[in-house]
């Protein structure tokens, strides 16, 4: 043997005894999380709830406060995040229903939040996410609220209005946009196909590079990829996953306009979620049409001390002029400053209502 394959081996077989540590400690806490579903379940209880967001949160934070190795806190997480998926895969298996088809932003945002145990389960629309949660089809939601660049996802804050379900948990997914196609060069692309925001997303860098072509907006970047398969003189914009699901070439990557382009996504389901010490509460509501009244609103939130990261007005559909205001604050809404300036608020308000209180997210 080399003197180099002498050092490997050495290192190769300290890695092989880690290995067999870790898998017999993920082993350990198998059987833990399975005792925790049998006490969830216990008594015959049918409505146990499993998925713990609260807890998902404090042991990924935990992780990364805890982490002094070579791995960035993200990559750390990841793998814990893995090692969860599987445990809650083990006590039940969940079903999140996202807007399809698979490969879409929003099923990289259920693997990101949820893990790659858990099933994905495509709809074709964002009311079709709400029903199958709210019929109890699918266990959570996962829905688009928010670009960056292309502002609020309006199907998405009208369904929140209507809906049963809670906010229970919020996943920014920075969104890096490609070309796709089956054609490996760019001068024979004569039109381009992506859903409307992405079109939008990236409309200078295809002034700028292909200006000659024409543009076509299709109900997803899934659908545009699985169309740019059909036929070579057409391109896809869409996620760098889409490009190896449906089997194109990556002609460009980062082709947005602006690169800090993100969306951020709601997780809905059917249970309240309790607090896990860094947490944001979202709500919705209408002022009454006085001077001051929208003033007078965010006092009870700041004469507490209590921050607003959100606030998004949107004309209300019942009456001409009147605004709703979509509205997330930092805290849990049992802590008790919130608490109180929420039902402050509530008084004060024409029209109140919560959407939940859930985990400020630590990947
Ligand atoms: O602590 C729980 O309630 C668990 O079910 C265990 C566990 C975990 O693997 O740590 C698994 C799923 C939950 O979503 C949260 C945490």
């Amino acid at each position: 043997m080399t003197v180099e394959e002498v050092q490997l081996t050495e290192i190769r077989n300290q890695i092989d005894a880690i290995d067999a540590q870790i898998q017999s400690l993920i082993g350990q806490r198998a059987a833990c999380a399975q005792k925790v579903a049998d006490i969830k379940t216990q008594g015959g209880k049918v409505e146990a709830v499993f998925y713990r967001p609260e807890r998902e949160a404090q042991v990924l934070r935990s992780v990364k406060e805890r982490n002094d190795s070579l791995l960035p806190d993200e990559e750390m997480a990841k793998l814990f995040r893995e090692i969860m998926s599987a445990c809650l895969a083990l006590e039940q298996p969940m079903s999140i229903a996202y807007l399809g088809p698979e490969g879409s932003y929003s099923h990289a945002s259920v693997i990101k939040q949820f893990g790659v145990s858990a099933h994905p389960v495509a709809v074709s629309t964002i009311d079709q996410v709400f029903e199958a949660v709210e019929s109890g089809e699918a266990n959570y939601g996962m829905v688009p609220v928010e670009n960056s660049s292309e502002g609020v996802v309006k199907s998405t804050q009208n369904a929140l209005l209507k809906t049963s379900l809670q906010v229970s948990g919020e996943v920014d997914l920075p969104i890096h946009h490609c070309l796709l196609s089956r054609s490996q060069h760019v001068e024979g692309i004569r039109k381009v196909v992506a859903h409307q925001q992405a079109l939008g997303q990236c409309e200078q860098w295809l002034k700028n590079n292909l200006p000659w072509v024409q543009l076509e907006a299709v109900d997803s970047n899934a659908l545009a990829s699985k169309m740019a398969q059909q036929d070579e003189q057409l391109a896809a914009i869409a996620s760098e996953q889409a490009a190896m699901l449906y089997e194109l070439h990556i002609l460009d990557a980062n082709i947005e306009d602006q690169k800090s382009n993100t969306t951020k996504f709601w997780v809905i389901g059917r249970d309240e979620v309790a607090p896990s010490g860094e947490d944001k509460t979202a709500m919705v509501l209408s002022i009454r049409n006085k001077s001051g009244a929208l003033l007078d609103i965010l006092e009870s939130f700041a004469t507490r001390g209590i921050n607003m990261t959100r606030i998004i007005s949107q004309p209300s559909t019942h009456k001409k002029w009147d605004y709703l205001f979509f509205i997330d604050v930092l805290g849990h809404k049992d802590e008790p400053a919130l608490k109180d300036a929420l039902s402050e608020v509530e008084s004060k308000a024409a029209f109140f209502k919560l959407l939940g209180s859930f985990p400020i997210s630590p990947l």
